[in-house]
């Protein structure tokens, strides 16, 4: 009997994780098609995409492109849509299985949110979104019937090695990672470092956003809060330990003692193709890690003193409320100065703090007031920049 096609919703295409993703369903057209593309402002490449797989719809988030992307398209019957608000449109639709969430940041929280109450399973690569609103985000998912299954590759590490096992015998989790380009580095170093130096991630290619996240180990304190959420954990029960070859992904510690680790190449194809394939696993030509070539696995602890940030969202973490969302927020806006030379490596860390301090505390926020502190703490970090 021929297998149902699972028609994916890919949010974010144009980005590192997204056409990645497509990439994987080019292998496997037998068991993949695609619903729905979005992009921000890459209209060159969504208008590729869409003519090599045929969608039902598209977004070109930003409005000025519109025309372009719609005369681009116009011998097929693609749909297009437009401005932020179609990404709620399209992630309402009937028509796909499966929205891959693959846009960066906080943009990526509503249409997931759509999707959850659209009955649509997730393969979350978007961390963002649990650390901005993890409750609302999971209660949903319960709510709703909805798996949402991680991408991250850490996220997916853990939730490998807890397939067959039971949630309530979890000792803890022990987050890989690589501890980025300046691993070893001391502030005194770190004050004059420069975007492109701090773009070279040692292990893994991937968008801007998430490897400077990297660099400042911001990366690892959000992934701390995410695993909070997936796997409904205190925070003692979730470690950092630095890795720097990245081969361990992750590794969970059960009662007894006990240590399941998922390994492989830093390949993010290989998480990708596992959420979106779920629960089959199925085969690929991806290169295959060979313990003779890497054959040196080191683990260290992670430096707080020198890279603040992780610090930052370990506190975030254990306070909750809206704490983890004023930080996303302010850590967004101060990657994106960054990224621009408007500030430092360092001032990236004391901006946070800073709006961490100035927006006040909510220990059980609505959705709308989630939405409020992001405003706030946006707002509050553009002025300490001078935006
Ligand atoms: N890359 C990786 O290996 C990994 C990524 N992740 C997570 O996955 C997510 C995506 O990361 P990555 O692929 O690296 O990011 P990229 O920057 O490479 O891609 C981001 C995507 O989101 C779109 N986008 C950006 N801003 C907006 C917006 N305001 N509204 C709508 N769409 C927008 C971009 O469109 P356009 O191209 O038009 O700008 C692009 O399609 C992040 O949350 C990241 O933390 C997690 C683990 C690994
Ligand atoms: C590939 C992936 O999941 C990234 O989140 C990766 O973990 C980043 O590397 P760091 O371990 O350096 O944060
Ligand atoms: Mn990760």
């Amino acid at each position: 009997m021929q297998q149902q096609k699972k028609r994916i919703a890919i949010f974010g295409s144009t980005g590192s994780i997204g056409t990645q993703a497509l990439d994987v369903i080019e292998a496997n057209p037998d068991l993949f098609e695609v619903e729905i593309l979005t992009a921000h402002t890459n209209d060159e490449l969504l208008v590729k995409q869409a003519l090599q797989f045929n969608p039902n719809a598209v977004v070109i988030v930003d409005e000025r492109k519109y025309e372009k992307v719609k005369q681009a398209l116009a011998s097929t019957d693609v749909k297009v849509f437009t401005g932020e608000q179609s990404l709620e449109e399209v992630a309402a639709f009937d028509t796909y299985d499966m929205m891959l969430a693959a846009i960066v940041g906080f943009a990526g929280l509503k249409p997931t949110l759509k999707a959850i109450d659209n009955k649509k399973a997730i393969a979350l690569a978007n961390k963002e979104t649990l650390v901005v609103a993890g409750d609302i985000v999971m209660q949903k998912a319960v709510e709703n019937r909805v798996p949402i299954i991680p991408v991250d590759s850490e996220h997916s590490a853990i939730f490998q090695c807890l397939v067959g096992e039971a949630r309530n015998k979890i000792d803890k989790i022990i987050l890989t990672a690589s501890g980025g380009p300046f691993r070893g580095k001391k502030p005194n170093f770190l004050l004059n470092v420069k975007r492109d130096h701090a773009l070279q991630h040692p292990n893994w290619s991937m968008g801007a956003k998430i490897t400077i996240d990297s660099a400042t180990l911001m990366n690892k304190g959000l992934e701390m809060i995410e695993a909070k959420w997936l796997f409904n954990l205190a925070p003692e029960q979730i470690q950092v330990v630095i890795h720097p070859q990245s081969i361990i992904h992750s590794m969970v510690q059960f009662e007894d003692g006990s240590i399941k680790a998922q390994m492989g190449l830093p390949d993010m194809k290989l998480p990708i193709q596992y959420a979106m394939a779920f629960p089959q696993r199925i085969p690929n030509n991806f290169p295959r890690y060979d313990f003779k070539k890497i054959n040196t696995l080191t683990f260290e602890d992670p430096d707080l003193k020198t890279f603040r940030n992780l610090a930052l969202a370990i506190d975030a973490l254990g306070k909750g409320g809206n704490l983890p969302c004023i930080m996303n927020a302010a850590n967004e806006i101060a990657v994106w100065a960054f990224l621009r030379n408007r500030v430092g490596f360092l001032d990236m860390t004391d901006i946070i703090e800073k709006a961490m301090n100035h927006v006040k505390f909510i220990a059980k926020p609505t959705l709308d007031e989630y939405l409020e502190s992001d405003a706030e703490a946006r707002s509050y970090t553009a002025s300490l920049i001078q935006m």
